[in-house]
């Protein structure tokens, strides 16, 4: 059987072997423990998920009172049904601990029995930090958690890294627990698959994986290597597509927060095998986002056009991000409209 002191033990090599050969003399056992396992953590997330973009104050502070607003404008608008808070969208590194909490708090509270998944992002650049938010998580009723790889001092090895979400994922036991890779903003290129080796035997808990990186073979080995019960969330939104070729059961990223009803409609024209117009969907979103690079695209620019296309006022960015001007986002929003054939 796998072990938790052979994984956390520094000997990856000899573990993995270990662990392979060990897969094969005990199918049933694993069988029997992922069946159950199942049933006591959670449901599974599919479907389109929105990272949200945290509201602020044209002064910069947390401002809750947009929160109800934005899950109605996502149910009602855009069909999204599931959200991710607190994460790279939401600035949630820019934050601190105790805004992460009251903005976690709030979106759940006015999530209830409205949204189907909130997801929050706990992960921190301190160990403890993300303990103490993935414990609130669970005290507030979270649906799951998940954690990016530490920036500032890197994980060495995969193993490194999954002792760090192990520890994390053991302050809120009973939440799934989402393992959120996203080399191009954490700088940890470490390959997600590797990552996962022998995952569940140290996280119990551990439901999945946000895959927010453009190598779709490392994607397409974490797919063939999750058990079913997991979820595979795709976060590159542009290559959607390919992802769901590869087998991806869900899509969590920014642009669903203004191209949710486009998102859907890529979804279940997939799943209906019309790949012709799961690509022209595709297209659209591609042409959308091209136009934006040209101008010069980045999270204040996505943060603006999200106020600009849904009305809401989710205020400036926080530094070191700059308020982006009104003109540009407005004309991305424009041509946003043109390509989807809005008036
Ligand atoms: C780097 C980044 O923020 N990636 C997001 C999700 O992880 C995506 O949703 C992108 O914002 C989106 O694909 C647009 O490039
Ligand atoms: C895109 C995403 O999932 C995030 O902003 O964290």
């Amino acid at each position: 059987m796998k072990s938790n002191g052979w994984c956390s033990s520094h000997v990856n090599n000899i573990y993995i072997r270990l662990d392979l050969r060990c897969d094969y003399t005990c199918v049933s056992t694993s069988v029997t423990i992922k069946t159950a396992m199942t049933s006591t953590v959670g449901k599974k997330a599919t479907g389109l998920v929105a990272a949200t973009f945290t509201p602020l104050t044209p002064k910069g502070e947390i401002n809750l009172s947009e929160i109800g607003p934005y899950i109605d404008y996502l149910l009602e608008q855009q069909g999204v049904k599931s959200i991710f808070v607190n994460g790279t969208t939401g600035e949630g590194l820019s934050l601190t601990v105790e805004e992460r909490k009251q903005l976690a708090e709030e979106w759940c509270r006015k999530g209830k029995n409205k949204l189907e998944q909130v997801i929050v992002h706990v992960g921190c650049l301190s160990l403890k930090d993300s303990q103490e938010l993935a414990h609130h998580a669970a005290e507030i009723g979270a649906d799951g958690i998940a954690v990016i790889a530490p920036s500032f001092f890197k994980p060495a090895t995969a193993g490194a890294l999954r002792m760090f979400l192990q520890e994390v994922a053991a302050a809120a036991p009973a939440v799934p627990f989402y393992y959120y890779h996203i080399p191009s903003v954490t700088g940890v290129n470490l390959q997600a698959r590797d990552v996962l080796e022998g995952i569940e035997s140290q996280i119990p808990s551990f439901r999945g994986l946000k895959f927010s990186g453009s190598d779709l073979m490392d994607f397409g080995r974490c797919v063939s290597y999750c058990p079913s019960h997991w979820s595979y969330l795709y976060g590159v939104d542009e290559q959607l597509l390919g992802a769901l070729a590869m087998g991806a059961n869900g899509a969590v990223g920014s642009t669903y927060n203004y191209l949710g009803k486009s998102g859907n409609r890529l979804l279940s024209a997939f799943e209906k095998g019309d790949i012709t117009l799961a690509r022209i969907l595709q297209f659209q979103v591609q042409d959308i986002l091209s136009y934006a690079i040209d101008l010069g695209f980045d999270l204040a620019v996505n943060k603006q056009l999200m106020s600009e296309v849904s009305g809401l006022a989710l205020g400036p960015p926080r530094l070191p991000l700059l308020l982006c001007p009104q003109a540009k986002a407005r004309s991305i929003a424009q041509r946003l409209q043109q390509v989807l054939g809005v008036k």
